[in-house]
């Protein structure tokens, strides 16, 4: 990872876990910094505890029953547990993206100016008419859009639906945006059309994405955390990160000799870590869609 003079996101001993008909430690004491305006992806296998961490970066997880979390999240040196901040504002300042996007049943229009409403953070009609344009243009939607804003935002693409939640969530200005594997539900082009607005938007937004793909992890990320059975193996900036891995487990995960991290059955690793065995396709082909279409 790169230098914590300008970081914005810290995980200091994150612990998470699941208490219900059976305890899984998910995520084991975790401490990361997240550098902003940077690109952060977490990769590792099926079942390593990646979108448990991504969730409780923003306290998403809380939404489920019997999740205990211990150590802490600081956003620009402020915890967001010991906070008496609501819990809706802290999901602010850190949006959440999922991998199924969902529209409002709202208008293309109403989706994006929606979270400018509820915050009452727009002046006139024509700022609010040019705050949705913005939005809309910095996830490269806009052009594509402009001529029937008054539809609903259903009738779009998946692929443009997605671009449209990520619009959403960046009109209620947060300070980070979690990504959760926001390609995967894609087809091939629509994929590309996300990861070229994603790589736009990393220069001005402090993104942590989690993703299957190590192509895509290649292509966008400025800084990997690779993730094994809830601990982090290794966090650095991506090019020391795939060019000079420092573990013997990176090293076989990045080089595709790794069967176990590469998540490559599609299962569970906690569950099915010895049927992992007997598949080297440790790049992540069968969940990079954008490769697939190359
Ligand atoms: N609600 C839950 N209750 C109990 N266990 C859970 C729950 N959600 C996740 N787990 C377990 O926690 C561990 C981490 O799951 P998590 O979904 O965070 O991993 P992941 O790396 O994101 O997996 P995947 O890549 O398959 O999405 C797994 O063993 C999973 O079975």
């Amino acid at each position: 990872m790169t230098e914590s003079t300008d970081t914005t996101l810290i995980t200091d001993d994150l612990a998470v876990t699941y208490t219900g008909n059976r305890t899984v430690d998910a995520v084991e004491g975790v401490s990361l910094e997240f550098s902003a305006n940077r690109l952060t992806a977490i990769i590792g296998p099926s079942g390593c505890g990646k979108s448990t961490l991504l969730k409780s970066l923003n306290r998403l997880h809380e939404i489920q029953p019997n999740v205990e979390i211990t150590g802490d999240v600081r956003l620009n040196g402020e915890s967001i547990y010991d906070t008496d901040e609501p819990t809706p504002e802290v999901r602010r300042r850190i949006g959440y993206v999922p991998q199924k996007p969902t529209p409002l049943p709202l208008s293309i229009y109403e989706n994006v100016a929606y979270g400018l409403r509820i915050h009452g953070d727009y002046g006139s009609t024509e700022e609010l008419d040019e705050r949705v344009e913005s939005y809309l243009r910095k996830v490269n939607l806009w052009d594509e859009v402009k001529d029937r804003l008054d539809a609903p935002g259903a009738e779009l693409s998946t692929g443009q639906i997605q671009r449209l939640c990520l619009a959403r969530s960046l009109a209620v200005e947060p300070d980070v945006l979690l990504c959760d594997e926001v390609t995967s539900a894609l087809d091939p082009i629509s994929a590309e059309t996300v990861e070229e607005t994603l790589a736009d938007l990393k220069d001005e937004y402090t993104i942590v994405m989690v993703t299957h793909s190590m192509d895509q992890a290649r292509r966008l990320a400025d800084d990997v955390v690779f993730l094994y059975l809830g601990d982090v193996v290794e966090a650095n900036d991506a090019e020391s990160f795939f060019t000079n891995p420092q573990t013997e487990r990176t090293k076989a995960f990045v080089g595709g000799s790794d069967t176990a991290a590469s998540g490559a059955t599609g299962g569970n690793e906690r569950d099915d870590h010895a049927a992992a065995a007997g598949t080297d396709d440790a790049d992540g082909a069968r969940t990079d869609p954008v490769r697939a279409e190359r």
